[in-house]
């Protein structure tokens, strides 16, 4: 079947991997990427897609109504895979404006754009929004689970305004019929994630002999999940999952962060020759996080029963590949961790 498919923010960390994934697999489907290519946006995520004839990037703004309207009238969208987002809790306690915005306004005008296109035939038509776990706030160290039906409860302004877009994504849906689903997800890890997150930044610290930044006592735990797996999610969801609903995506893999960066420090010692340990005195516990989470762990159960979806990587290989990537990488991190990333971290981790 020829489908015309938007895939936004497809030039950031997971939307790179579901366009690769959604090229490759339907030759049929055209597939438009449409990325700001922000900070976080790069289109060396996508080199080896970028000439498939069923692939198309186009540079602009979720929040830019007008530009909106004219792409879904030019390529006659009828699937949207909403990915576009500022993502990093951080830079959201210093910025919160700019995640209103985007994640809020943006949601909201990508609505607006495809409900007039659509206009009231729904039928074979999707909005699939891809959203996060922190909305339902953070969990005590007592082994329940975010199912689908905890209720909202976000704490930093990044997951105020996923939990906000969640509930525009609904309103359309109870409040005109307009057919979408929300997708929940845990941590995601894997190549091509922008090293502000845990697990890059502290791959290429460890390979620079640079301080880990351990917030707090490293206490924190939160639920990892292979990022082809999250994509592999979001292809049976958007082709599969029923109109209105939610479904909690996750990995039933939680990790203290201090024994995760253990982990992590092993692996790359190895890899790189060094002995064991050698990097644990890069360990540096430094002011928490304001308003830190203290454990996200979801319940993907619903997501398995109804529609067959699991992990399909043990964590340990996971890390391996991931590990061994950023390693043999390095040239992209360099081009990423020049000008404007140094400002960022000194001014982040400085006198910390
Ligand atoms: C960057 C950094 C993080 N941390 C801690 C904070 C968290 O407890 C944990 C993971 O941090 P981050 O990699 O920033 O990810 P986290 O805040 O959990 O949020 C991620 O996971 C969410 C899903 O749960 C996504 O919605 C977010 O977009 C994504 O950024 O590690 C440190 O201890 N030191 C650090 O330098």
């Amino acid at each position: 079947m020829k489908r015309n498919i938007l895939i936004t923010g497809g030039a950031g960390f997971i939307g790179s991997h579901v366009v690769r994934l959604f090229v490759g697999k339907y030759p049929d489907y055209r597939i438009i990427n449409l990325d700001r290519l922000t900070y976080a946006g790069n289109l060396a995520n996508l080199r080896d897609v970028e000439n498939r004839p069923n692939y198309t990037f186009v540079k602009g703004d979720i929040c830019d109504y007008d530009a909106m309207r004219s792409l879904f009238a030019e390529y006659d969208i009828d699937g949207v895979i909403h990915l576009a987002a500022e993502s990093h809790v951080d830079r959201s306690i210093r910025d919160p404006f700019t995640f209103a915005r985007t994640n809020v306004m943006g949601t909201l005008t990508l609505l607006q754009a495809a409900r007039e296109h659509w206009n009231g035939a729904w039928e074979g038509r999707r909005f699939h929004h891809i959203s996060t776990d922190e909305v339902y706030g953070a969990l005590p160290f007592d082994g329940t689970l975010f199912t689908e039906q905890t209720r909202y409860d976000p704490h930093s302004p990044y997951s105020a305004s996923k939990a906000s877009s969640d509930h525009f994504v609904r309103a359309f849906h109870d409040t005109y019929g307009f057919p979408a689903v929300v997708t929940n997800c845990s941590n995601n890890y894997g190549p091509y994630q922008f090293p502000e997150k845990l697990i890059p930044l502290f791959i290429n610290n460890i390979r620079h002999e640079k301080p880990l930044p351990v917030y707090g006592r490293g206490e924190n735990v939160r639920d990892w999940l292979y990022v082809e797996d999250h994509a592999r999610a979001i292809d049976t969801i958007f082709h599969r999952g029923r109109d209105g609903e939610t479904y909690n995506i996750g990995g039933f893999n939680e990790w203290r962060n201090i024994d995760l960066i253990r982990v992590i420090i092993r692996t790359v010692d190895r890899l790189l020759g060094r002995p064991e340990g050698a990097s644990e005195k890069l360990i540096t516990y430094v002011t928490d996080r304001a308003g830190h989470d203290l454990r996200y762990a979801i319940d993907s159960r619903k997501l398995k029963e109804e529609l067959g979806w699991e992990p399909s990587l043990q964590f340990e290989e996971g890390i391996e590949k991931t590990v061994r990537w950023y390693l043999a990488n390095q040239e992209w991190m360099d081009d990423i961790t020049s000008g404007e990333y140094e400002r960022y971290y000194q001014e982040m981790y400085t006198g910390r």
